[in-house]
């Protein structure tokens, strides 16, 4: 089973992953935020950047997806190569950060990684207001993030909407975070749990 948790920057899909890999004892797979080549640069630079992150994050989700394929254990993953893709690269290109040539290059890259790759069984979507984002970013307090913009944050959050409104790759629980800690409140913990449930149920079941 491959099951995925989306959301934008701070949105808590990397607390919620590591806590429900314990819960069912699934294995973890994270993205490397302190050993990735360009993310300081991109923040100081999009237009610079852009395509040179996005062809990075698009290859080491790929190479994820395949490694998790390959293995017969349960895995969760923090975030998807769908985000990179129809999120994060698509929001830079409309915002005149990408050129449409790197744009069209990776959008071709993207297409035909595509014909190799599985969508999760079970896409778990936090949705969180740009408020409920700033305050989680700021106080993990990664220097780097310092110097992204409300705007940039809303316009993600317009493209998740988007996305996660004509999603249908596969099973889709959404998850409105905004009123909810559950790092620190295992009331909030236990009914993302009960929801979980219901869909891991479902999974097993043809009929639904
Ligand atoms: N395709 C991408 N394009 C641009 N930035 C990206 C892309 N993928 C990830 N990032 C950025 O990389 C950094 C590391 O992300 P990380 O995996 O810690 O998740 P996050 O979005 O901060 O999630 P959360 O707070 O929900 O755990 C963040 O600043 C994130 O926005």
């Amino acid at each position: 089973m491959h099951i995925a948790v989306a959301g934008n920057i701070g949105s808590g899909k990397t607390t919620l992953t590591k806590k429900l890999a314990e819960q069912y004892d699934w294995t973890p797979k994270f993205e490397d935020v302190d050993n990735n080549p360009y993310l300081k640069d991109f923040y100081e630079d999009m237009n610079r950047w852009s395509f040179h992150l996005q062809v990075y994050f698009l290859n080491s989700r790929y190479l994820q997806i395949l490694n998790i394929r390959e293995n017969n254990h349960n895995v969760i993953q923090d975030r998807t190569i769908y985000e990179d893709a129809f999120i994060f690269a698509k929001n830079l290109h409309d915002g005149g950060h990408m050129s449409a040539r790197d744009y069209e290059s990776y959008l071709d890259l993207f297409k035909g990684m595509s014909k190799f790759i599985q969508p999760p069984d079970l896409l778990i979507y936090l949705k969180a207001d740009v408020p409920k984002l700033v305050q989680q970013i700021s106080k993990r307090g990664r220097g780097f993030e310092n110097s992204i913009r409300i705007d940039y944050l809303q316009s993600l959050n317009e493209h998740y909407n988007e996305w996660i409104d004509n999603y249908d790759l596969g099973r889709l629980l959404v998850i409105d975070v905004n009123d909810m800690d559950y790092e620190a409140n295992p009331a909030d913990f236990a009914s993302v749990v009960d929801k979980v449930e219901l869909e891991l149920n479902g999974l097993f079941s043809p009929l639904k």
